[in-house]
């Protein structure tokens, strides 16, 4: 019998536990034994595992965060850290560990392959920066939650007549800022991908007031290189207008997975089970196309996240 062992790692995404959901009943279902890993590489390192049953995953496919905890382990990244991890993998006797997380935790997985692990990867990461997938796991319901924001604001921001610079995640990659901007009908958008100067910003939300714009929104990456607070006194001095800033934060992380989300963990999921089933491993599961597959690991991570250059300049247009 395959026994198998499935993790969440780095920042929790809206859909995580609907992923482990699938891996735990698609397993099952498979005749597998699967172990829930806690606190991601953490319990990994510490041994702190327990097998699930199918019910051990229910009542979780419409909860965001996720059941099995998850962290940011620096051990993991020593090879100390990881050695001590293969050590708990031996001693249970499991076969594959399935990684649910971004970026770095796929860094971590293919570590641990090199260590002769097999493992599968399922994009589980609110930032939708893994460059070989369409999406990841949390992107949407992130997007929502900020679009909600927006509409809020934009009624209060209208009423009193001003700016309103709402700051959103993403240190690398402005995914989340883009898309909320093209959704949210912001005036512009600031992203880590883009050298774009504060006077630009200014010169549209001047222009936007001279045709009898009511209020503006910009949206602003924590990745944008400038503090944000500073960006507020900047616009603020430079438009001669009252600028609020929101900082979304912790709340985008958080909330039930949307539709798209929840069949996102729960097709990667399936995926995961059936190429481990077929013997297959070291995959990272993407959306490539409509179609749920699996990629080879180490090529995947190494695909850079394109920018969407044309979507951007959309905000521009649209806005004006
Ligand atoms: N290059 C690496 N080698 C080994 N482990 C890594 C590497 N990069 C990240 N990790 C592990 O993966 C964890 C999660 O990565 P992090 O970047 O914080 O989140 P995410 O997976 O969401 O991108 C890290 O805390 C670390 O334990
Ligand atoms: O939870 P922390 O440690 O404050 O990290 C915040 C970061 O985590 C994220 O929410 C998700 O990023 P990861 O998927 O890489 O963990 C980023 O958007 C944000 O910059
Ligand atoms: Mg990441």
């Amino acid at each position: 019998m395959m026994k198998i062992g499935v993790l969440t790692s780095g920042g929790d995404s809206p859909g995580m536990n609907a992923a482990v959901r699938a891996v735990v009943r698609f397993g099952i279902a498979r005749g597998m034994k699967v172990y829930g890993i806690y606190r991601g590489y953490e319990g990994l390192i510490d041994g702190e595992l327990e097998e699930l049953d199918r019910r051990a995953v229910g009542d979780i496919l419409q909860r965001g965060g996720t059941m099995l905890k998850t962290a940011r382990s620096e051990r993991f990244m020593t090879e100390a850290g990881r050695r001590k991890a293969v050590t708990t993998i031996e001693t249970f006797g499991l076969d594959a560990i399935v990684v649910i997380g971004g970026n770095g935790s796929f860094a971590g997985a293919l570590e641990l392959s090199r260590l002769g692990v097999n493992v599968m990867c399922i994009p589980g990461t609110i930032d939708n920066d893994l460059g070989y997938t369409e999406s990841t796991i949390g992107f949407d319901t992130a997007v929502n939650t900020v679009l909600d924001a927006i509409t809020r604001i934009r009624d209060t921001s209208s009423s009193h007549e001003r700016t309103t610079v709402v700051e959103v995640m993403g240190r690398h990659c402005g995914d989340i800022a883009l898309y909320a901007g093209i959704a949210g009908g912001a005036e512009a958008v600031l992203l880590p991908e883009v050298d774009r100067d504060v006077n630009s910003v200014c010169r549209k939300i001047i222009e936007g007031c001279n045709q009898g714009k009511q209020h503006s929104i910009i949206i602003k990456a924590e990745g944008y290189p400038m503090d944000s607070q500073e960006l507020v006194k900047e616009i603020s001095e430079r438009t001669g207008r009252s600028v609020r800033l929101v900082v979304l934060s912790y709340l985008q992380r958080g909330g039930s997975p949307t539709l798209q989300d929840r069949m996102l963990a729960t097709r990667c999921g399936d995926k995961a089970i059936e190429l481990l089933d077929a013997g297959l491993t070291n995959k990272a599961i993407g959306l490539v196309d409509g179609k749920v597959l699996g990629f080879n690991l180490k090529e995947a991570l190494a695909e850079t996240q394109e920018f969407d250059r044309h979507l951007y300049e959309c905000v521009d247009v649209l806005s004006r």
